[in-house]
């Protein structure tokens, strides 16, 4: 007798519409965004998602980020100008990596300031994403989405702990963006339809289980599916996988990890 497994029957659907000028208002779910800054070098798409964003917290060192290299994505406009536009609602951290200075301008200009040095035992952003949770409970978890800035590249053990707030943080929508990828959790506990933006993301695209293994993971819409496939970690996990079509489904038992590449800028020769 083979074990009867139940899946999860309720869909949960993902769109980057985030990453477009403007989120067609057919864009289905409708989310409410807030922005997570940390410190790494800011991608160049980050004053789209402040725009689209309607909380924008920076994660301490975070803060030195917007101060110092907005003003180079917009290299035509005055630098002070853009620094007293682009200010943060919240900084939040243990505060050892921002500047007196950036912490002295946007608190005089009404960022509210959140020390928490005392907790060195969670990163400065899980801070930020408890911070949001808090704000948002009235909104319900399932209609908010946070994005987060600058949380790949650079430290191993930084992405690691910014991958393990997904974990901790299961059931909000939470976002990790470099220059070059995005991740986010895809929870077992629903099925999912994955709405791909051409324009914008992918070819290339992996579904990896991260906190256990799963024994059946399905999708369609890859250019390798999983059919009834078991995955873990010393074993097959699907990287280097190719989106084929704008609709990709997938269902697992287990938590999983859905990355896809963003696509670059066409450079001038
Ligand atoms: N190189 C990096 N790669 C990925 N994420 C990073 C990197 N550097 C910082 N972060 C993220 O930005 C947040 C704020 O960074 P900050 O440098 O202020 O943290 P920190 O607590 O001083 O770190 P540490 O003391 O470990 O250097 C971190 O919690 C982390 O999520
Ligand atoms: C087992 C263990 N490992 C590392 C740290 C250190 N640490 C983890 S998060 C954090 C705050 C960074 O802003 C610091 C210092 C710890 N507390 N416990």
């Amino acid at each position: 007798m083979f074990p009867v497994r139940k899946l999860a029957t309720e869909l949960m659907s993902h769109c980057s519409a985030f990453l477009l000028p403007s989120i067609p208002p057919e864009t289905r779910p409708s989310l409410t965004y807030a922005l997570v800054v940390l410190n790494q070098r800011l991608p160049r798409f980050t004053p789209l998602l402040w725009k689209h964003a309607q909380l924008r917290l920076c994660a301490d060192g975070g803060a030195n980020r917007v101060f110092d290299e907005m003003p180079q994505l917009m290299p035509d406009e005055d630098a002070l100008d853009v620094q007293n536009r682009f200010l943060p609602d919240v900084i939040k951290g243990d505060m050892d990596s921002i500047r007196p200075e950036v912490l002295g301008f946007y608190s005089n200009l009404g960022t509210k300031i959140v020390d928490e040095a005392h907790d060195q035992d969670t990163t400065d952003m899980h801070k930020c994403v408890a911070y949001i949770q808090d704000f948002a409970s009235n909104l319900g978890n399932s209609n908010v989405c946070i994005l987060v800035a600058g949380a790949l590249g650079g430290r191993f053990d930084h992405e690691i702990g910014n991958i393990n707030v997904l974990c901790r943080f299961s059931d909000i929508r939470i976002i990790l963006l470099s220059d070059d990828c995005l991740i986010q959790l895809l929870p077992k506990s629903h099925h999912h339809e994955i709405h791909i933006l051409p324009s914008v993301e992918g070819p290339h695209c992996g579904l990896i289980p991260i906190m256990t293994p799963s024994a059946i993971s399905t999708t369609t819409g890859l250019k390798w599916n999983l059919d009834n496939t078991e995955m873990k970690f010393g074993g097959l996990i699907s990287t280097s996988n190719i989106v084929q079509d704008e609709k990709i489904t997938v269902q697992s038992d287990s938590d999983l990890l859905w990355t896809i590449s963003i696509q670059q800028p066409i450079q001038d020769s």
